[in-house]
């Protein structure tokens, strides 16, 4: 038995989209009727409508792209984004009225929760996320979240909901994470292809040394890559399995793929900086700039600055690189990329004497910055 997923009492599910759709392109009622089943089963009310017995599960559904494909008479998963956004608008509208009638069955209410990558990296948008989550958990209800597919542009979408689901966990500090796909588990290669072996545990990752992962199905995206990677940063167990097994994954029972917790994890604005934005821009850093920022976890002052690429706005996460063009962090830049070129090699101090006190910040401030090489990547939350 699976000892952390028995005792939790808060948990996020995340389903992919081939488990909540049908090939044709519309919502798979039956398997999301099972789904809730095994959802409400696991988390159990006391008789009053929408109250339960003190466990808690967020639902991340993906499905509303593919869900939306029938109704609107699309043959397969559209390339371009803004047909994607037309069927996600259709299809989101569609699954939650499912859901909505689904957990009904069962005197529980839920709440649409649409998220996008680029609100959840600003400090003040991710507190309000977690919030109202933690409301709608007061309340009874179920959140069910998605990406706000209908929004996000191609440069700041998730894509896949693996990722995010991982991120929620962390958000609401989940004791749990359950990733929910057409695959049963993790195996050493695509199990399409012959001689692939179920993985049952991953402690570290050696494990995953000589595992190929392998692309997505017929309408999900990421395919392994994403669900590894939403393991690695969920820091919480986490059991990769089929949606027929949801069940079992959810008594701890030895199904799917148990990924191990790995230890200390950076703050959730980190992770969010670090899997969920895009560097809009580059800062180029001389070598005394990239030992303060990577080893020593310091802000980034102009005096460090060579050089600087792109078209960004003051508050857009851009990369920091070395002057090789590697990217070393990520950060949340103070300035707009036009006003950098006259601040760079600047002090501080002559900087707010020349051009006034409010040129006296930080070009990048520590705690909007994550480290992306090396050790201190996956330094502690503090
Ligand atoms: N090493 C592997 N182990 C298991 N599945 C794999 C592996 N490599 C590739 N896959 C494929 O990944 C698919 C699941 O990914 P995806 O379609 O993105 O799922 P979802 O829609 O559930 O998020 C499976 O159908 C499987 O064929
Ligand atoms: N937000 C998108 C998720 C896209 C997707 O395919 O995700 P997944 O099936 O989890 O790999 C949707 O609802 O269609």
């Amino acid at each position: 038995m699976r000892e952390a997923v028995v005792r939790a009492r808060r948990i996020v599910v995340k389903a992919g989209s081939s488990s909540l759709t049908t090939p044709d392109g519309s919502i798979d009622a039956a398997r999301i009727d099972a789904l809730v089943d095994v959802l409400a089963g696991w988390r159990g009310t006391d008789g009053r409508p929408g109250a339960a017995k003190g466990r808690e599960v967020v639902f991340v559904s993906s499905g509303a792209i593919a869900a939306g494909l029938g109704p609107l008479g699309l043959p397969s998963r559209p390339r371009d984004l803004a047909l994607q956004q037309a069927a996600a608008s259709v299809g989101q509208g569609l699954l939650v009225a499912r859901y909505t009638a689904s957990f009904a069955r069962y005197g529980l209410g839920v709440g649409q929760v649409l998220l996008t990558a680029d609100d959840m990296m600003r400090r003040s948008h991710h507190r309000n996320a977690q919030r109202t989550l933690e409301q709608l958990l007061t309340f009874g209800v179920v959140p069910i979240v998605n990406e706000n597919d209908t929004v996000a542009t191609d440069e700041i979408r998730f894509g896949d909901n693996d990722r995010l689901a991982a991120l929620v966990a962390h958000l609401i500090r989940a004791d749990a994470l359950i990733l929910l796909s057409d695959v049963d588990a993790l195996y050493t290669g695509d199990p399409r292809e012959p001689g692939a072996r179920r993985i049952q545990d991953v402690r570290e990752p050696a494990d995953l040394d000589g595992v190929r992962l392998g692309g997505s199905g017929r309408v999900g995206t990421g395919g392994m890559v994403t669900k590894v990677e939403a393991a690695r940063i969920a820091g919480v167990p986490v059991v990769l399995t089929n949606a027929d097994s949801a069940g079992p994954a959810l008594a701890g029972e030895n199904v799917g793929t148990y990924f191990h917790p790995a230890g200390a994890q950076p703050s959730t604005r980190r992770l969010w900086l670090a899997h969920a934005t895009t560097g809009q821009g580059r800062v180029r850093l001389d070598p005394g700039a990239v030992e303060a920022v990577v080893r020593h976890r310091k802000s980034l002052l102009p005096a460090g600055v060579t050089g600087v690429e792109g078209d960004f706005s003051a508050g857009d996460p851009v990369d920091l690189c070395d002057d090789e063009g590697r990217v070393v962090a990520r950060g949340l830049v103070n300035y707009d990329a036009a006003e950098i070129p006259e601040l760079m090699g600047r002090s501080t101090r002559w900087l707010a004497r020349e051009l006034g006190p409010e040129y006296e910040r930080e070009i990048i401030h520590r705690d909007g910055l994550v480290v992306l090489v090396g050790e201190q990547a996956a330094s502690p939350r503090h």
